[in-house]
């Protein structure tokens, strides 16, 4: 068994998103609060106004009363400015919030299911939607404070008068139908046109990549149909969305009014009687339209609705299963031997990769070969632990790899891929960004190695060119790709068709300064080149997913399946995959 040690766990990063959701929940008790003073001054003014209004009729000294109406008008004007001020700023850290969140759940999970999304897809839900997601916290404060005048206007009303009271009560659960019925049919809309914009990214961004391609077969305009094909879904989406609000904004519209009207004509019909002040009257008037602004809450309702929705879809990939890591590291000095029992790996209910029993010796390269299609990335992508097997383990030196710390797996295992994602900054810094950061001396040597040094030194700048503005041809780039794995190799170094824009003298040049100067180790290097198989010490060849042998490129040359991998002969059928086919199968050691 494998020597091994409990990890050595880092202090928690949660400590910042602590404090970042603390300041979020401060700004919202501020708005809270703002909104909710504003309300109150609000609700104390009709009252006060009266009382001021009676007593200036009354020849009385208003001059204490009129100073608290000035006081409550400049308190409410002072307090809905505060509250915009606070709004803005807790819908920012919400937002930012919301994105990191996302974000991090998606670098977080496991690499094969967040490539299943389309770029269109995250990049809307990390923009639209975390901003509307952020800005509903702050609606919710508003929409709760909101509830404070119209449920202190009538308390209020009850001081002043029963009659205009009970008016008015018989009149609300018509404005409260009003905006249920908003809220329901509101969500689903949203949601629809929320998911139709994400559609419309995706497929423009599709687009934006394969520029090239559709400009060469000329098919520009049938792009152009297809990114806007759900244009009139958006459309029809849209308008759904503002006849909803339009409907509710037009009910309420009428029903206010209407409220108002008969509330001041109970008052007035009371005034007339005797029983109430003109101050009162005033009191009352002001507190029915008070509390029939309940109405007014739609534009609140909607935006909590929406942040509803759009919460829900940054929180899809806020919750993306992640990788797990576990608390091991591996023996020191270990020479890197790999392998794979009894690994399963099924893709839409179809097995993609079959390999038990597969094992590669420390420091050795084994080149992984099939058809187009057979498996080799996914078996790749499972040694390196970029994706774990459905079923069955992979083992580096003795040790499952989903048991050693994140830390661990990324140090000893390096990937370097046919397309390299590089990443923002100069060129050192490209090659020096990985797990652990490389010296400027290893970056140096890194490129020397992947043959990177000679265009990179022709740069403006040298090392130091930003990428942005250093044009990079696809082997350039991926040259770039290969020097990053190099100056971060640890024992296992997998190289997922990393080599395949380089001629051939290039890899060659190239392979034999990986033995030269890159620190050793196992190399499992995908490839469709013979000659990469030819000087690899073992080769793995796959067929439908399943591994049809594993022995020396020589050894394996006899069998005309192995040369029809190259395009070499006549290949005859296939036999099963269970069917050993190779002189030692599934373990030969060179
Ligand atoms: N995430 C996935 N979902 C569904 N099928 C997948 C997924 N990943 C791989 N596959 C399928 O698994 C099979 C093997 O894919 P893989 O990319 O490993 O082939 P490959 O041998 O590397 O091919 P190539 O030489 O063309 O790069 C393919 O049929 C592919 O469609």
């Amino acid at each position: 068994m494998a020597e091994t040690r409990p990890r050595k766990r880092r202090p928690p990063s949660a400590r910042d998103a602590a404090d970042r959701a603390k300041r979020g929940r401060g700004l919202e008790a501020l708005v809270l609060s703002c909104s909710v003073a504003a309300a109150v001054a609000a609700v104390a003014q009709p009252v006060v106004l009266g009382r001021t209004l009676d007593l200036l009729l009354r020849d009385g000294d208003a001059g204490r009363w009129l100073a608290l109406s000035a006081a409550l008008l400049v308190g409410e004007l002072l307090f809905d400015c505060l509250t915009s001020l606070f709004t803005g700023r807790c819908n920012a850290a919400r937002t930012a919030s919301v994105r990191r969140g996302a974000l991090a759940g998606l670098l977080r999970a496991v690499p094969d299911r967040a490539r299943a999304r389309t770029p269109g897809d995250v990049g809307t839900r990390l923009t639209l939607n975390a901003a509307d997601a952020g800005g509903a916290p702050a609606a919710k404060a508003s929409l709760a404070a909101s509830l404070v005048t119209p449920l202190g206007a009538l308390a209020a009303l009850a001081f002043v008068d029963l009659w205009v009271t009970a008016c008015v009560l018989a009149g609300l659960p018509a404005l409260a139908l009003v905006l249920r019925a908003f809220a329901r049919d509101t969500g689903a809309s949203v949601a629809a046109y929320q998911r139709t914009q994400a559609r419309i990214a995706s497929r423009l961004l599709e687009t934006l990549e394969g520029t090239a391609t559709i400009t060469a077969a000329g098919t520009a305009a049938r792009e152009r149909a297809r990114v806007l094909a759900p244009l009139a879904e958006l459309a029809g989406q849209g308008r759904q969305m503002w006849a909803l609000h339009g409907r509710a904004l037009a009910r309420s519209g009428v029903l206010v009014p209407l409220l108002t009207l008969a509330a001041t004509a109970v008052g007035g019909l009371r005034l007339a009687s005797g029983d109430l002040s003109v101050g009162d009257m005033l009191a009352a008037c002001r507190y029915a339209q008070l509390a029939a602004g309940v109405g007014g809450t739609a534009s609140l309702l909607g935006a909590v609705v929406r942040g509803r929705e759009a919460r829900r879809r940054t929180l899809e990939l806020e919750e993306m299963p992640p990788l797990a890591h576990g608390a091991f590291r591996l023996p020191p000095d270990g020479p890197g031997g790999l392998e794979l029992r009894g690994v399963r790996v099924v893709r839409d209910g179809r097995e993609v990769l079959r390999a038990d029993g597969v094992r590669v010796p420390g420091g050795t390269t084994v080149a992984v070969v099939g058809r187009s299609g057979s498996g080799k990335s996914v078996l790749a992508a499972v040694a390196g632990r970029l994706v774990d097997p459905d079923e069955g383990h992979v083992l580096l030196d003795g040790v499952r790899l989903d048991r050693l710390t994140r830390q661990e797996l990324r140090t000893e295992v390096a990937f370097a891929f046919e397309r390299p994602e590089l990443g923002e900054g100069t060129v050192a810094e490209v090659i020096a960004a990985g797990a652990r950061r490389a010296s400027p001396e290893q970056v140096r040597q890194a490129a020397h190695a992947a043959g990177a040094d000679g265009f990179v030194r022709r740069l403006p700048h040298g090392y130091d060119t930003p990428l942005a503005s250093a044009p990079l041809s696809g082997g350039e780039r991926q040259r770039l790709g290969l020097a990053r794995a190099f100056a971060h190799a640890g024992r296992l170094l997998v190289m997922d068709d990393a080599t395949s824009s380089l001629d051939t003298a290039t890899e060659h040049e190239v392979d034999r300064a990986l033995r030269r100067s890159v620190r050793p180790g196992t190399r499992l290097v995908v490839a469709h080149r013979q000659s990469v198989a030819g000087r690899a010490d073992l080769v793995l060849w796959l067929e439908d997913g399943c591994v049809r042998a594993v022995g020396t490129h020589r050894e394996l040359w006899e069998l005309p399946g192995y040369r029809a991998v190259f395009a070499i002969g006549d290949t005859g059928p296939a036999p099963a995959c269970e069917t050993p086919a190779a002189p030692r199968p599934e373990e030969v050691r060179p």
